[in-house]
């Protein structure tokens, strides 16, 4: 039943939606004449509804004010129930926006993605993982401006010795990483996953790891299989890869992400993914859960950090609450050295077994099944809505971190719309190229403005301002390590970011009604 008033402050206006955990509402805070968004937190099987958990959760996002993670004002013991107290973001969810309007252009995925991922990296910094990102998470307001949300289950890194107490393991399945899938604890390197799976059900339409028929199945697959390589991910395809790598420690870190994702996002054409698939077929490779070392195996999960678990794409169904289903937990890792490994009968059992006694001894894990989260039917919708590629400009992107395995031959990525120079332009000398080039990074970082007003008009429209200054926020420092014309006014210039991750990219430079200005700029 809705209530009408939450600890005498806030009155309800109307249900919002509704997560694993209770309904969320609008109310109006009646103390500060604002609208704001509480959601209710039941009590966990076997735990109580304390306000020292509400507390907990509530200072998880408190800790963090960012534009792109909604914040928490307040968390409200009232009886059984904690109310926690957070901005309103008119919004979709992006698990609705996908089912809406259909598989996402990979661009405009890239930009909601980067902003995601720019206040999960905050987080990170700070300690906190998030442990449930998906679509259903991931609020899409007016302009396509994002916020991750539901810190709810959100944990600090710092030993928090009552996590564990129950025995209970939260989050949604189908974004669990291989090693969460077989009993490791969440780290910020399964918030990666969890955002590499999220943006891979947006471009593609589909989760990577098809739903099951039960959590323990879909948890199975995860640990055992890799997901198809996404067909549709256009320049997103290698970051994806990138954060979709089985290994936790060759993963991406959520800065590598967010600094990537801004630069696919601004047009660049993405990083290439050069490990190689065993068929040969087409390039950016999963390697399989298979090939990671020394994964947490079974032992681990009955002591693991579990919790209960959320569900997704509940939000678009009001009403339609899913009741978090109790299943095993971990699987085993597999045999390693197959790659791209499919189950077998044999297999299954082998799992299974485990995952039984893994139950009996090691406790209960709660997860919420519905794999509805996040991917809409790529056979249901129709087209990917170009969205605004709201982009920035300079990316970085390096592969250091991955495992390089067999050579794959990359794959095409799309054409970058950065190349499209609309506006009548005059040819520069190489001299002259180099100089801007050189011009224009001894001002970045620190001055924005100055570099924004080295682009000509029409790249400023195809990297759009928010972007550009969301990516270069990400950079403390960037250097120049060679630079080179090669001829018709475009230079190469190979930089290193922050010290650190090194790319090289082609700035084309003309003159633009008389003036000198970079005209286009992609990753070579
Ligand atoms: N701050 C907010 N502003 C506006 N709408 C919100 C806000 N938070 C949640 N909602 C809406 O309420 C719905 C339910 O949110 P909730 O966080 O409970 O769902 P969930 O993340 O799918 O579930 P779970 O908590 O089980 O993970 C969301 O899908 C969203 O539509």
């Amino acid at each position: 039943m809705a209530p009408q008033l939450i600890a005498g402050r806030y009155r309800v206006e109307r249900e919002l939606g509704r997560g694993g955990m209770g309904a969320v509402w609008l109310c109006r805070d009646e103390m500060l004449g604002r609208e704001v968004a509480v959601k209710q937190i039941g009590a966990l099987p076997g735990e109580a509804a304390d306000l020292a958990r509400g507390l907990r959760e509530a200072r998880s996002s408190a800790a963090l004010q960012h534009p792109n993670v909604v914040s928490v004002f307040d968390a409200v013991d009232e009886g059984e129930t904690i109310w926690l107290v957070m901005e309103y973001v008119p919004s979709r969810t992006l698990s609705q926006l996908a089912r809406e309007e259909g598989p996402l252009d990979p661009r405009r995925a890239a930009a909601i993605g980067a902003q995601v991922a720019d206040g999960l990296a905050l987080a990170h910094e700070r300690g906190t993982v998030h442990r449930d990102v998906k679509p259903g998470n991931v609020l899409v307001a007016e302009g396509d401006h994002a916020k991750i949300s539901d810190f709810g289950i959100a944990r600090s890194n710092t030993a928090d010795e009552h996590r564990t107490q129950t025995g209970l393991m939260t989050g949604t399945p189908a974004y669990f990483s291989p090693e969460l899938a077989r009993g490791a604890d969440s780290s910020p390197a399964s918030d990666v996953w969890a955002l590499g799976a999220t943006l891979y059900a947006a471009v593609e339409g589909r989760q990577p790891y098809a739903p099951r028929e039960n959590a323990i199945a879909t948890l199975a697959a995860i640990a055992q299989e890799s997901p198809e390589p996404p067909r549709r991910a256009g320049a997103l395809a290698g970051a994806i890869g990138h954060m979709l790598d089985p290994d936790p420690e060759a993963r991406w870190s959520m800065a590598q992400v967010a600094r990537e994702l801004h630069d696919v996002a601004a047009g660049g054409a993405g990083v290439q993914d050069t490990r190689a698939d065993d068929d040969g077929a087409a390039t950016q490779v999963f390697p399989a859960p298979a090939a990671v070392a020394g994964a947490a195996g079974a032992g681990a999960a009955a002591g693991a950090a579990s919790e209960p678990e959320t569900e997704p794409g509940a939000e678009t169904e009001p009403g339609a609450e899913t009741q978090p289903e109790p299943v095993p937990a971990p699987v085993p890792a597999p045999e390693p050295g197959r790659e791209r490994q499919r189950r077998t009968p044999a297999g299954w059992w082998v799992a299974a077994v485990i995952v039984v006694l893994v139950l009996a001894i090691g406790g209960l894990v709660l997860l919420s099944i519905g794999d509805d989260d996040g991917a809409p039917s790529a056979e249901d919708t129709t087209s990917a809505p170009s969205g605004s590629p709201e982009p920035s400009e300079e990316t970085e992107p390096t592969e250091e971190t991955s495992e390089p395995t067999e050579e794959s031959e990359p794959e095409e990525t799309e054409p970058t719309e950065e190349s499209e120079e609309t506006e009548p332009t005059q040819g520069a000398s190489g001299g002259e190229a180099v100089g801007l080039v050189e011009d224009y990074y001894a001002v970045l970082p620190g001055d924005r403005d100055a570099g924004w007003a080295t682009l000509s008009p029409s790249l400023q429209q195809q990297i759009g301002r928010d972007s550009y200054d969301g990516f270069w926020s990400t950079i403390s420092t960037v250097d120049i390590v060679a630079i080179q014309d090669v001829g018709g006014g475009s230079v190469d210039v190979t930089l290193t970011y922050d010290g650190g991750s090194r790319e090289t990219r082609r700035l084309d430079v003309g003159r633009v009604g008389g003036e000198l200005r970079i005209v286009g700029d992609r990753v070579v």
